[in-house]
């Protein structure tokens, strides 16, 4: 007999077990949430002020908290800044903290609220967890005291740290993470020295947690997805939306089909900062999602997740971002390239003159080649192809290569790169590949409406991203957003920060 067939009953047996483990689901739930904010003071508040504004918020939340339970979700997430709000000082944010223990402890704030000193908001969310037996996922913020002994002690005599928190179903704090890239504008918090990788384990799979800005670097993020194989991202967030490419809902849904995970977003909603989108994202699309910028009211999603989607049948393939591009002569290039600004950086575009064909526009070392055929080419629309390759500097540093299918504001070609909210001319088909130098793309393709489209788009094993069937809506863009970690520049030095 061969080896392989003795063999075959175990492997028969493995993938079965295989098999039942992909098949594994849970409800998740996360909760976009207006927040109450104090009044802008630069005088810190009474510590009794502060915990009665974070009770008020957590007076929502729990509302929340109960209905996700009571519709079976095991795991609800809340979006940063989401029980104190924003734009504080160093000295303001104060009265807000709690020292936030290292989860090694073993700690059931609800039942041992005074182990630690006095802990309020870490009680009730614990409480909250326990008393609806559903994981619990808040984002408050720590303060760790410190004295000359250390020399990078702050002058005030304490860190203060941007702190993501999660409480198992019955209260227990399971994870801390401190939030490592911080936003500009977020000068009441330090930096951890180092970034933090969290992961805990649950009878739904394995996860990981970061904090907003964080999607867009290499720590912790991609680390928590590559080496310590998380199956569901834990992601609060205070998303301040930026089209074409950065709106919440379209940059981290193409996050969770970029590396192959769940995320879970919660965004706090506050229309005139532009905060608002909010999903349980798959990393075949969005379960769940919503982007309201007409109400000021909070928001409730529930979902079934696969809770390890990387086993999952449905799980996309490796892919090989550039094989596609590089194995092809350009398309025609018509001569007629411009350039055009989008969110500060200088796009290569050109102009899709034709109902439909084959294009390629180039800038330094990225080829971005499009196939498509609009529905109708309407004289009142005109669409371009871009491409960039180089180092973004508007709020934060980072190396991008982006190809780019969009609709320009106007046809004044002069408006291309601006933001446009609605388009009215469908696809039967698109097909956008690149020849990137990075492995890590984000595929993003966003409806009028600021609308995503879940199932109507996937990515083939060489890199094409293609559409399935003529798009439901029209389109607003079709995006490659390619980060290339290794051309970033050397990482914010924690000890100047
Ligand atoms: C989309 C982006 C990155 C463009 O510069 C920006 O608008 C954004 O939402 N940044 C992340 C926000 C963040 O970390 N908020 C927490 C403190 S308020």
């Amino acid at each position: 007999m061969l080896p392989s067939q003795a063999l075959l009953p175990a492997v028969l047996f493995a993938l079965a077990a295989l098999r039942a483990l992909a098949s594994d689901t849970f409800l998740a739930a996360v909760y976009e949430h207006a927040v109450i904010l104090p009044h802008a003071t630069q005088e810190p508040v009474p510590a009794s002020d502060a915990l009665a504004l974070m009770n008020r918020n957590m007076d929502v939340l729990e509302g929340a908290i109960k209905e996700a339970a009571q519709q079976g979700a095991h795991i609800i997430v809340t979006p940063e800044d989401g029980i104190y709000g924003w734009r504080f000082t160093r000295e303001s944010i104060y009265p807000y903290l709690e020292d936030v223990p290292d989860p090694a402890v073993n700690w059931i704030p609800c039942t041992d609220p005074s182990r630690f000193g006095p802990a309020p908001v870490q009680e009730r969310l614990s409480c909250m967890a326990r008393n609806n037996s559903i994981y619990v996922v808040a984002n408050i913020g720590d303060k760790k005291l410190c004295d000359s002994s250390d020399p990078s002690c702050p002058k005030d005599g304490r860190y203060q740290y941007n702190t993501d928190v999660v409480f198992d179903a019955q209260g227990k704090l399971v994870a801390r993470y401190h939030k490592y890239n911080l936003f500009l504008g977020e000068n009441q918090f330090n930096y951890p020295k180092e970034p933090e990788a969290v992961t805990f384990e649950t009878p739904f799979g394995k996860f990981g947690i970061f904090t907003c800005f964080d999607i867009l670097f290499y720590e912790p993020a991609v680390v928590l997805v590559s080496k310590m194989q998380v199956d569901t991202v834990l992601f609060p967030t205070a998303w301040m939306n930026v089209l074409p490419f950065l709106t919440a809902i379209e940059f981290h849904s193409a996050w969770a089909m970029g590396m192959g995970v769940n995320v879970l977003a919660a965004n706090t909603h506050n229309t005139s900062m532009e905060m608002t989108g909010s999903g349980i994202y798959a990393p075949t699309g969005a379960r769940a999602y919503s982007y309201n910028m007409k109400t000021e009211d909070g928001h409730l999603l529930i979902a079934e997740l696969d809770a390890h989607p990387r086993l999952s049948p449905a799980s996309p393939p490796a892919v090989s971002w550039n094989s596609y591009a590089l194995s092809v002569e350009r398309f025609s290039q018509n001569g007629h390239e411009f350039t055009g600004i989008i969110f500060e950086d200088p796009f290569t575009f050109t102009e899709l003159t034709k109902p439909g064909g084959n294009v390629t526009v180039c800038q330094k070392d990225l080829c971005c080649h499009l196939s498509y055929k609009m529905a109708e080419k309407r004289d009142d629309e005109v669409y371009v192809l871009g491409a960039f390759d180089g180092l973004h500097v508007f709020e934060g540093q980072y190396y991008l290569q982006i190809c780019t299918l969009l609709k320009c504001p106007s046809t004044n070609l002069s408006t291309c790169g601006q933001p446009v909210e609605t388009a009215q001319t469908k696809f039967d088909m698109f097909s956008l590949s690149g020849t990137f130098g990075t492995s890590y793309i984000f595929p993003e393709v966003l409806y009028s409406g600021v609308q995503l489209a879940p199932g109507e788009f996937e990515v083939l094993a060489d890199g094409r991203l293609i559409n399935r069937n003529t798009t439901s809506k029209p389109v607003l863009s079709v995006t490659l957003f390619g980060r290339w970690y290794e051309k970033d520049p050397p990482s914010m030095d924690q000890a100047s920060a």
